[in-house]
C-alpha cells in the first residue's frame, strides 16, 4: 500500500507511478547504493504529499468549488473567544487549541485572501521626493529585439508628441503602462519636444535593454475591448513595404491572398490590427481596413481585365462550357454552350477580406459541393472521370436537362432529363438553373435540384462551372470547395499532351483532334486570366502536369475536405 492513499474519486495515475517507480527501475540499476538512493527519493514523504496536493488541486480545478464565506479567520477567532470560558470538556479544549495554532490561523487567512480575491500586491507608499513635473510619470520598459509595438505622431493643435496607436499584444501593450493619447516628454532622458517623430523612432530603434520614457498620461480612459474573436480570409496580397499610405511600414503585417488573419482591433477605421491565425506570437501588425482597401480599389480601379472574347468568335476564349456532362455524350455536347452570364469581372466584388470560421463536416452530414474550374482542355473531365471510377459509390456528377428529343438508346434521367421547351423556360424564369445555354435551337442546363439530388444521397457532387458562376454557388447549402485545375507551362504541355485529344470550341465540329501549339498557349493564357480574376475564390490549386500526380493530390485534398477542419465564410454557418 502506498504511504498516502489518494482517494478513489479521481485518477490515481501519477501517485501510483511514483510508488511503482523504484521496483520498475530496479532491473536497470546495478549499484545497490543507487537503488537505495532511488528508494529514498521516491519514498520521501514530502514528495508524496506534494503529489497528493497536486492531484487534489486537479480535482478541485474540475469541480470549481466556491468558498462558503470569505472571513473564516474572523469566525475562527470569535469561536475561540467563545470557547474560552467553556474548557470543562476535553473536546472543547482540543478544538480551542486547534483554532489557536498559528498554522491553522495562517491557512484560514490564506483561504480568506483567495476567497476575497485579494491577489494584488500592496504597493509601498510614494516617496516624498516625487518628480516636480507632477503630471508626468516615468516608465521603464525592457526591450529586447522585438519592436516596442507603438506608433507616435505630433498633435496638430498642441505640437506635442503623442502615442498614436498601441499594437495589440506588442511589448507596449503587454506592459499596460503606455496608452493611446499619452504625451511623450523624454526618451532615455532626452527631451523629445523639439524632435521629429522619425528622430524619436531612431532613438528607440537604437536602444536595447531598459528604455526610460517620461510621459504625461492622456486623459482618455481606455475601455478594455471585449470584441469577440474575428477571423478573416485575406482576398488580396499585401506588402506594407510597398504601401505608401501606411503610417509606419515596420508596424505593417504582410500577407498573401488566402491567409487567415485574426483581427485584433478595428478601433481605427483605416488601419486594423491583425496577426496571422497560426502565429504563436500575440503581437499584432497594421493591415488596411476593409473600407479603406475598398476605397483605394475604387479609386485605383481594378487591374485591366484582359478581354477573353477578342480571340474567339463564339465564346469567351478558352473558358469551358459546363453542364455538358451526359455520360455517353459528354464529348459531343462539349462545344454547345455559351454561358448566359458572360461578365468577366464583377465590379461589386472588391476582394478584401471575408469573415471566416472553422468548419468540420460532422459524420453523416451532407458533403460539400466540389466545384472545378479551369481552362478548356486542361483535364477536368479526365480528373472527374478518374474520381468517379475510383469510387462510384462516393462520387457523382449531375445529369443535365435538355429540350432536345430523346434518342433511341437514351433513357430519361440517365443521359439527360428530357423536358419541354415551355418547362425549361419556366425553370429559367424561376432561377432553377446554375447554368444553361442554347444549341441548335435546344436548351441544355444544369439545375440546382440535380446537385441537391446527389447531395441528399450522401454522395460527393463533382461540378465544373465557369469561374464567374462560383459566386452563385457560394451558399450555406452547398458550402462549395473550389478546385482550380491549372495547366503546367507550355513546354510541359507539349511533352505530356502528345497523345491527348482536344475538343476545340472554335471549330464547332464536336470531334476531338490532337492539341496544336496555339491551344497550349491559349490554355496557359486563359488560366492566367482566370487566376488573376478569381483566385480569391479558389480553395485549392492543382497543376495538372503529370496526370497521376495531379489525381492523387486531388484525391488527398478531397479526403481532407471531408475529414479535417477548414475555414469557411461565417455566413455559411447560419443558414
Ligand atoms: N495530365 C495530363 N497528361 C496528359 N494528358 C492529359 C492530362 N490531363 C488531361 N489529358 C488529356 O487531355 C485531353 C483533354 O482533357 P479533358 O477532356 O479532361 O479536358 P477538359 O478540361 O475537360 O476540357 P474540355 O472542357 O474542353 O472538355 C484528354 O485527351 C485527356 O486525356
Amino acid at each position: 500500500m502506498p504511504a498516502l492513499a489518494t482517494g478513489t474519486s479521481y485518477e490515481p495515475g501519477f501517485y501510483e507511478l511514483l510508488v511503482a517507480l523504484p521496483s520498475q527501475l530496479q532491473p536497470h540499476v546495478t549499484q545497490p547504493e543507487d537503488n537505495a538512493f532511488l528508494k529514498d527519493m521516491f519514498g520521501e514523504r514530502s514528495l508524496h504529499s506534494l503529489i497528493k496536493i497536486h492531484e487534489l488541486l486537479q480535482h478541485y480545478e474540475d469541480s470549481k468549488p466556491l468558498p462558503v464565506l470569505d472571513s473564516a479567520a474572523t469566525l475562527a477567532s470569535q469561536l475561540s473567544d467563545l470557547l474560552e470560558g467553556k474548557l470543562s470538556s476535553g473536546e472543547i479544549s482540543e478544538l480551542k487549541q486547534l483554532l489557536d495554532k498559528p498554522h491553522f490561523k495562517s491557512i484560514l487567512s490564506v483561504h480568506d485572501t483567495v476567497a476575497q480575491k485579494k491577489y494584488d500586491p500592496e504597493l509601498p507608499p510614494l516617496p516624498d521626493d516625487i518628480d516636480d513635473d507632477e503630471a508626468s510619470v516615468k516608465i521603464i520598459l525592457v526591450k529586447n529585439k522585438e519592436p516596442l509595438g507603438a506608433t507616435i505622431r505630433r498633435d496638430d493643435d498642441t505640437g506635442a508628441i503623442v502615442v498614436a496607436r498601441i499594437m495589440k499584444g506588442g511589448a507596449a501593450d503587454r506592459s499596460g503602462l503606455i496608452h493611446v493619447g499619452d504625451e511623450l516628454k523624454e526618451v532615455n532622458g532626452i527631451p523629445v519636444d523639439d524632435k521629429k517623430p522619425e528622430e524619436i523612432i531612431h532613438i528607440l530603434s537604437q536602444s536595447q535593454g531598459a528604455i526610460t520614457f517620461k510621459v504625461v498620461p492622456g486623459s482618455k480612459e481606455e475601455v478594455p475591448s471585449k470584441e469577440p474573436k474575428v477571423f478573416v480570409k485575406a482576398l488580396f496580397d499585401y506588402d506594407p513595404s510597398e504601401d505608401k499610405a501606411i503610417p509606419c511600414k515596420e508596424a505593417g503585417l504582410a500577407f498573401k491572398k488566402g491567409s487567415i488573419l485574426q483581427i485584433m482591433s478595428q478601433e481605427d477605421a483605416t488601419w486594423w490590427q491583425a496577426k496571422h491565425e497560426d502565429e504563436a506570437n500575440p503581437r499584432a501588425g497594421l493591415v488596411p481596413s476593409k473600407q479603406f482597401q475598398e476605397r483605394r480599389f475604387a479609386l485605383r480601379g481594378p487591374a485591366p481585365a484582359v478581354s477573353l472574347k477578342s480571340t474567339s468568335s463564339r465564346r469567351p476564349s478558352g473558358f469551358r462550357r459546363s453542364f455538358r456532362l451526359s455520360r455517353r455524350e459528354r464529348k459531343t455536347n462539349k462545344a454547345m454552350y455559351e454561358s448566359k452570364k458572360s461578365e468577366m469581372y464583377d465590379m461589386a466584388d472588391v476582394p478584401t477580406y471575408e469573415e471566416v470560421t472553422p468548419y468540420q463536416r460532422l459524420a453523416g452530414a451532407k458533403h460539400r459541393l466540389v466545384v472545378f474550374v479551369g481552362p478548356t482542355g486542361v483535364g477536368l473531365n479526365e480528373l472527374k472521370k478518374k474520381l468517379l471510377i475510383s469510387d462510384p459509390q462516393h462520387f457523382s456528377v449531375t445529369i443535365p436537362h435538355t429540350t432536345r428529343a430523346k434518342r433511341n438508346r437514351e433513357s430519361d434521367g440517365v443521359e439527360y432529363h428530357f423536358i419541354s421547351k415551355h418547362l425549361f423556360e419556366t425553370d429559367i424564369h424561376n432561377n432553377k438553373f446554375i447554368e444553361y445555354g442554347e444549341y441548335k435551337g435546344n436548351y441544355y442546363g444544369t439545375s440546382v435540384d440535380s446537385i441537391r439530388s446527389i447531395l441528399s444521397k450522401n454522395k460527393v457532387c463533382l461540378l465544373d462551372v465557369q469561374p464567374q458562376m462560383i459566386k452563385h454557388l457560394r451558399t450555406a447549402e452547398f458550402k462549395p470547395f473550389v478546385v482550380f485545375v491549372k495547366p503546367p507551362g507550355v513546354e510541359r504541355l507539349r511533352e505530356t499532351r502528345q497523345n491527348a485529344k482536344f475538343m476545340s470550341g472554335k471549330e464547332d465540329k464536336g470531334s476531338a483532334r490532337p492539341f496544336k501549339e496555339e491551344d497550349f498557349h491559349e490554355m496557359v493564357r486563359t488560366s492566367d486570366v482566370m487566376e488573376n480574376q478569381y483566385s480569391h475564390l479558389f480553395d485549392k490549386v492543382i497543376v495538372n502536369d503529370d496526370l497521376s500526380a495531379a489525381f492523387s493530390e486531388l484525391r488527398k485534398t478531397l479526403r481532407t475536405v471531408e475529414t479535417e477542419t477548414h475555414w469557411i465564410p461565417v455566413s455559411w454557418t447560419h443558414s
